[in-house]
């Protein structure tokens, strides 16, 4: 029965390939033929064009020819690119035409229909669509629910129809290896093949197993701001980038990739997930990271990096400072601060040009300050700008008819003339109008640098602003409710001052910086973004989301992120969800939480969620695998040993292993100590390293959002993982682990293991 079944299915997808092998062939045509187009116009152009340069009216027509001719090679342009996407899309479909097959009825007694839902559609003829692309509306319900009547969204309003048969197909190079027939979402069956593989470098889309609750992440297009709450490995990352695909086609004519951007952890994690897209068939997206998005506007300043912000220890007071100014209320005390400059106490600059002060700092405030209260600082900026370029338009007329310039005149040689005069035509009503002319040109050239600072706003001090503004914060806000007290700020200040110095900005004042800048300067938002997707938003603050949120007006946010795994802001993560609330209005706000964590084996999921105080809500997906195991040696070379061994055996099961270490510094020692002893292993310094194939020594700070067939935790004791806040941090580490996790402690393993119930793996002391 089940052989008949396969083979009916074989048989119709033999006919879906070939119909797809033609179209395939079409297509190739018609590149071929735009091609041929493209190149004839190129080559014809020369001769149809009749340049007329004598009068005006045979200039026009000469650029209306010209332009036309643009137009038709953009046109012939873009039919190419769509034509070499579909062909792209359509070699994908040649090898794997669909991967389900949906029975429903619209009402009772109605005709049965059938569709087949693949990567993108097909249709033979039109509106006979032999595939339907995942996105379409139709195919939700290949995703929403179970047999019998399921509702899905369409354009017009929510549809209802009674589903009959749910079919799922393993399928390689258009051979068909299995069929299942599933009365589940999508077939557990089918989602433990897909998890068995071995991880790749790259990420993989998730396409064909889809779960009913990511699926809401997916095709919501309602929330101004998606809140994503999930689990390590529930498929957060994976359901933002199916997201991404998903709006792309559903608002497609209005929405392109370049109007998209996704923050992410860091740079390998980009490496990582680079392919999700194009394998869907879609442009990328713009991807970056916050240290990206900041350190490129601050060019003067290094910005902290990731390890720094990671390995820096902060005292007491330092946290304290460190989350106030990561707060909304200090984003509101420097919205208030802007206003209160609108009245006064900007600091300015002197313009200079060499030693000589053009515009002094006092003249600039003078200015600034003469303007009525309707002056904002934008056009307060502007207007200031404006006044002090007309002054120096003034200077250079005065100093053009000074006897100093006059005589550097007489003094000058004919090539220095030349030079002044430069295109200017020389009919001068008079020699004084010529003389004040090249007086003219003389002094711009000294002034333009002038010009230049004018220009640029180099006579506004942001940093000296900046300086200001924290300490005017006691006026501000109420630094005691913040757990501060004068002498902590005062502190803070000298902390800042002595950083500033070195050209060095904490990414705490990094933000601020910008956004009192950006106010200073009236920056307006990039409005052209429309969706902005923000992954593993525990590491963000709510400062630097209320920054993000002027700075994409009109965008949509989707924020995922999972408070367990807070290793940069720890505590402080728990307010986040808090303060957006302030953020976004709640009837616009939708918060979708992801408990079922697909990634790891049950064994791995239920250890690692034992590490958490309230890890318990966290259900493993129900794929065996072996318990893990945690070694402990009083002697560190039995535990290199055992990690050599451990490596081996990884290899031999197929698996690739990634050593996690805290630090940087401990993953260079341990390298070096592996590579001695003879192992083949990868140290994974920066983010801007590429994941290598084979064995990586990584620090945890750039495993984020990582995974790895086999994850050996280096130095898991009680040494190095001894504070109660870095519980998140080795919850992270662990759950990196897809099918086997090993943990190596010197002497005895760290407390914070200890909630772990003995049952839930294996120990073994190698002494
Ligand atoms: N519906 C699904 N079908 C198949 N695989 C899935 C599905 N959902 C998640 N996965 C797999 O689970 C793993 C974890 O997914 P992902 O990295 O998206 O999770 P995450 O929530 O972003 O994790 P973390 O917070 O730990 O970084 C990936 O290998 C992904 O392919």
């Amino acid at each position: 029965m089940a052989a008949d079944i396969k083979h009916q299915e074989q048989q119709h997808m033999d006919q879906v390939v070939a119909k797809i092998k033609l179209a395939e062939k079409q297509n190739q045509q018609k590149i071929t033929q735009v091609k041929h187009d493209t190149h004839q116009l190129q080559q014809d152009f020369p001769h149809n064009l009749r340049l007329k340069t004598e009068t005006y009216t045979g200039m026009m027509e000469t650029a209306l020819t010209v332009r036309q001719q643009q137009q038709l090679l953009t046109e012939r342009e873009n039919d190419w690119q769509h034509a070499q996407r579909r062909l792209d899309i359509l070699a994908k479909m040649e090898k794997k035409p669909y991967f389900a097959r949906i029975d429903f009825q619209e009402t009772a007694g109605s005709k049965v229909e059938t569709i087949y839902i693949g990567l993108g559609s097909f249709a033979d003829r039109p509106d006979n669509f032999l595939v339907y692309d995942w996105r379409a509306p139709i195919s939700s319900i290949y995703y929403e629910g179970h047999l019998g009547k399921v509702s899905y969204q369409t354009p017009a309003g929510m549809q209802t129809v009674d589903v009959t048969l749910k079919r799922q197909f393993l399928v390689e190079n258009g051979k068909i290896l299995t069929v299942f027939d599933t009365d589940e979402t999508v077939g557990d069956q089918m989602l433990l093949e897909v998890l068995g593989e071995n991880a790749d470098t790259k990420m993989k889309s998730i396409v064909t197993t889809i779960q009913q609750e990511q699926n809401q992440i997916i095709r919501d297009t309602k929330a101004k701001l998606l809140f994503v709450q999930g689990a390590a490995g529930s498929g957060k990352t994976s359901a933002v980038l199916q997201r991404a695909a998903f709006l792309l086609y559903r608002f497609r004519g209005s929405l392109t990739s370049s109007q998209l951007v996704l923050f992410s952890p860091n740079q390998l994690f980009n490496d990582y997930i680079a392919q999700v897209l194009p394998d869907l068939g879609e442009q990328r997206m713009v991807q970056l990271t916050y240290y990206q998005y900041t350190q490129h506007r601050l060019p003067k300043f290094k910005v902290e990096t990731l390890q720094e912000r990671f390995e820096r220890r902060l005292n007491p007071s330092e946290t304290v400072v460190n989350r106030l100014k990561s707060s909304l209320a200090f984003h509101q005390a420097t919205l208030a601060y802007a206003t209160y400059l609108e009245k006064q106490g900007m600091a300015f600059r002197n313009i200079t040009a060499g030693d000589q002060v053009i515009f002094s700092k006092e003249q600039i405030a003078q200015i600034y300050y003469s303007f009525n209260e309707n002056y904002h600082l934008r056009n307060r900026l502007d207007a200031t700008k404006e006044r002090l370029l007309k002054r120096l338009a003034r200077k250079i007329n005065r100093a053009a008819v000074s006897d100093k310039i006059q005589k550097q005149l007489q003094d000058a040689s004919a090539e220095q003339l030349a030079a002044l005069y430069g295109d200017h035509p020389r009919n001068f009503q008079n020699a004084d109008q010529e003389l004040k002319f090249l007086g003219q040109q003389l002094v711009i050239r000294s002034f333009r640098q002038v010009q230049k600072q004018i220009k640029r706003n180099h006579f506004i001090n942001i940093t000296a602003q900046y300086y200001r503004f924290l300490k005017s914060l006691p006026q501000l806000l109420n630094l005691k409710q913040a757990g501060l007290t004068a002498a902590d700020w005062q502190d803070a200040i000298v902390a800042f001052e002595k950083r500033t110095k070195q050209q060095y900005l904490l990414l705490e004042d990094a933000t601020p910086y910008l956004q009192l800048y950006d106010l200073i300067t009236g920056k307006r938002g990039d409005t052209e973004i429309k969706q902005v997707f923000i992954d593993e938003i525990q590491d963000y603050t709510p400062y630097q989301l209320a920054f993000l949120q002027q700075n994409f007006p009109r965008a949509h946010f989707t924020l995922l992120g999972d408070l367990n795994q807070a290793i940069f802001t720890k505590k402080a993560s728990y307010t986040l969800l808090n303060e957006l609330g302030k953020l976004f209005p709640a009837e616009q706000t939708k918060v979708v939480q992801l408990t079922k964590s697909y990634r790891s084996t049950r064994q791995i999921t239920v250890f690692s969620r034992q590490l958490l105080l309230n890890g318990a809500a966290i259900e493993p997906f129900d794929r065996d695998g072996e318990l893990p195991v945690v070694y402990t040696a009083a002697v560190p070379k039995r535990l290199l040993e055992q990690a050599v061994k451990q490596l081996k055996s990884n290899q031999q099961a197929g698996l690739t292993t990634a050593i996690i270490c805290r630090t940087l510094a401990q993953c260079r020692q341990l390298t070096k100590e592996l590579k001695q002893s003879g192992q083949t292993v990868t140290l994974i310094k920066t983010e801007n390293q590429r994941l290598a194939a084979g064995t990586i020594v990584v620090p945890a700070f750039l495993a984020k959002g990582l995974e790895f067939d086999a994850v050996i935790v280096w130095n898991a004791d009680a040494q190095e993982y001894a504070q109660a806040d870095q519980r998140q941090l080795i919850y992270t580490i662990c759950s990196r682990a897809m099918h086997r996790l090993t943990i190596m402690a010197k002497d005895k393993l760290s407390p914070l293991f200890d909630r772990v119930a003995t049952d839930a793996y294996r120990l073994i002391c190698l002494d």
